[in-house]
C-alpha cells in the first residue's frame, strides 16, 4: 500500500500530502507512479510471462496522459485508445504505434483515416459499416489492417447499469444474430484490405466476479469453432477485454489479475486442444485495475453546515466536475483528513463538492475526524475515470495532476487557469 501515517499526516507514495498540497494548490489528483509499476508488474507476472502470447493493452481512458503513456510503454504494455484525441496523444508520447489498439463505437472517418496513417496495430470494429468504412480508407491509401470484431456476447454483469457493456441490449459490439455475424465475418476474411485476426468482448466495468468474463468467453470460443467449421479460417487472436474490479472502499472485494484470468486461460486451453488448432494469442485491457488505486484527490475543506438533526454537509473546493463517478453511478468512495489521520473518526458528515448540483456528492456519511475549514481532505482511489471524466462544469478549472514516487513529487498535468478556459471562445 502506499499510503502511509507519519505523526499524524498522510502520506502518499512517500510524500507528504500537506505539502503537496500547499506546494500545488487543490483540487489536486496525485498518481503513485510505484502503484502504477506495481501493477503493470502484477500483469507481467501473473499473465504476460505465465502464458505465451499474450498482450496487455492500458485502457486508456481509464487515465492518459503522455507521461502516464511513458509509463505504461516501459512497462511492456500496449496501449487500447477510443478516440482521435486518446490516438493523438499516445502518438504525441511516441507511443510505438503498432502497440496502439483502437476500440470505439462510433469512429469517424477522420479518426479512422488518422488510424491508418499511423499504422496502428489494431482497429476493433464495432459495428458493420465500419468494416466498410475502413475498407475505403484501407483501399485509396494502399494499406491493409488488422481488425478484430466486438461482439455482443449478451452476458449480464454484476455492476452499475450504465458500467455493463456485453448485455444484448447494448450500443457496444456486433450482435450474435447468424444472418449479422456470420455475412460480417465472411466479409472480413474475404476483405483484400484487412487482417481478419478475431473476436473481442468487453463485458463491463468494476467487476468483483468472474462469470460474465467467462460465459463470455464461452459465447466467443463456440464463434471461433463456427468460423472454423464455415469457413476453414482461425482467428490467431481473442481479446477478452477488462473491467477487473479494485478496492473503493473496505467492503469491497480484493481480486487479483489471476482470479479473472487463470480459469479463462484455462478455458482457452481446453478448447484449442479440443479443436486441434494452436491456442490464439490473448490480449486483455484493463483501465481502472492499472491506475485506480493509484491515486488519490486532495481538497481544501471550506464551507460546514450542520442541518440539526439530519446531516452535516462539508464542502470541499472540487466535487462533480473532479470526480464525477458518485453523481453517475452512485460510486462509493472513502477518505480521510489528511491533517489528522490518527485522530479519532468520531464525527459522521457528507463531502459535498461546490458545483450548483444538489447531486453533487462525493461521500455520503463518511466517518472523519471533526473537520474544520481549511482542512486537507484526501480521497482514495481516485486515480481512474476522474481526471479523465473532468468537466468544466460551472467553469472550475481542471485540478492538476501531480505524479510521485519515492518521496519525489512532479507536475505532469498543469492546473487550467480561468484564462485556459475562454481561451478558444470568439
Ligand atoms: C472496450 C473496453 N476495453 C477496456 C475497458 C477498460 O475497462 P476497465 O477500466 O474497467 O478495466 C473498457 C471500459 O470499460 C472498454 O470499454
Ligand atoms: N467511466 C466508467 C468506466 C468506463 C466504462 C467504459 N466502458 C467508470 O467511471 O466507472
Amino acid at each position: 500500500m502506499n499510503r502511509q501515517v507519519k505523526n499524524g499526516i498522510l502520506y502518499f507514495d512517500g510524500c507528504n500530502t500537506l505539502e503537496l498540497a500547499e506546494k500545488y494548490g487543490t483540487p489536486l489528483y496525485v498518481i503513485s507512479e510505484n502503484a502504477v509499476v506495481k501493477k503493470c508488474k502484477e500483469i507481467k507476472d501473473t499473465f504476460l510471462q505465465k502464458y505465451e502470447r499474450t498482450r496487455a493493452a492500458y485502457a486508456a481512458k481509464a487515465f492518459l496522459t503522455t507521461t502516464m503513456c511513458n509509463i505504461i510503454e516501459r512497462e511492456g504494455l500496449c496501449i487500447d485508445v477510443v478516440s482521435g484525441g486518446e490516438l493523438y496523444t499516445a502518438i504525441k508520447a511516441n507511443f510505438p504505434p503498432e502497440k496502439i489498439e483502437f476500440n470505439g463505437n462510433n469512429k469517424s472517418l477522420v479518426e479512422l483515416e488518422m488510424a491508418i496513417d499511423y499504422n496502428i496495430g489494431r482497429i476493433i470494429v464495432d459495428g458493420l459499416d465500419e468494416l466498410k468504412l475502413i475498407e475505403s480508407v484501407c483501399k485509396e491509401k494502399n494499406k491493409k489492417v488488422n481488425i478484430l470484431y466486438r461482439i455482443t456476447p449478451g452476458v449480464k454483469s454484476d455492476s452499475h447499469d450504465y458500467i455493463v457493456t456485453g448485455k444484448k441490449d447494448s450500443k457496444f459490439g456486433i450482435p450474435l444474430d447468424d444472418e449479422i455475424i456470420f455475412p460480417a465475418i465472411e466479409q472480413a476474411i474475404k476483405s483484400k484490405y484487412v487482417n481478419f485476426m478475431g473476436f473481442h468482448f468487453h463485458v463491463g466495468s468494476q467487476l468483483q466476479d468472474n462469470a460474465s468474463h467467462l460465459k463470455a468467453l464461452e459465447t466467443s470460443l463456440k464463434l471461433i469453432k463456427e468460423t472454423i467449421e464455415k469457413y476453414d479460417y482461425i482467428t490467431p487472436e481473442i481479446n477478452i477485454g477488462g473491467g477487473f474490479g479494485i478496492r473503493y472502499t473496505e467492503s469491497d472485494e480484493k481480486r487479483s489479475y489471476s482470479y479473472f484470468l487463470d480459469p479463462m486461460m484455462k478455458r482457452i486451453d481446453e478448447f484449442s486442444k479440443e479443436a486441434g488448432i494452436t491456442r490464439p494469442e490473448v490480449v486483455i485491457e484493463p483501465g481502472r485495475s492499472i491506475v485506480g488505486e493509484a491515486g488519490i484527490t486532495l481538497y481544501t475543506v471550506g464551507t460546514i453546515k450542520e442541518i440539526k438533526g439530519i446531516r452535516k454537509y462539508v464542502s470541499i473546493d472540487g466535487g462533480m466536475t473532479d470526480n464525477v463517478r458518485p453523481a453517475l453511478y452512485q460510486a462509493k468512495y472513502e477518505g480521510i483528513v489528511a491533517n489528522k489521520a490518527e485522530e479519532p473518526k468520531t464525527d459522521t458528515v457528507t463531502i459535498c463538492g461546490k458545483c450548483c448540483e444538489s447531486g453533487d456528492i462525493l461521500i455520503k456519511d463518511a466517518k472523519v475526524a471533526p473537520l474544520q475549514r481549511g482542512d486537507i481532505f484526501a480521497i482514495f482511489s481516485t486515480g481512474a475515470y476522474g481526471y479523465s471524466m473532468a468537466s468544466n462544469y460551472n467553469k472550475n478549472p481542471l485540478p492538476a495532476v501531480v505524479l510521485v514516487k519515492d518521496g519525489e513529487s512532479k507536475i505532469i498535468v498543469k492546473r487550467q487557469s480561468y484564462e485556459d478556459m475562454i481561451k478558444n471562445e470568439l
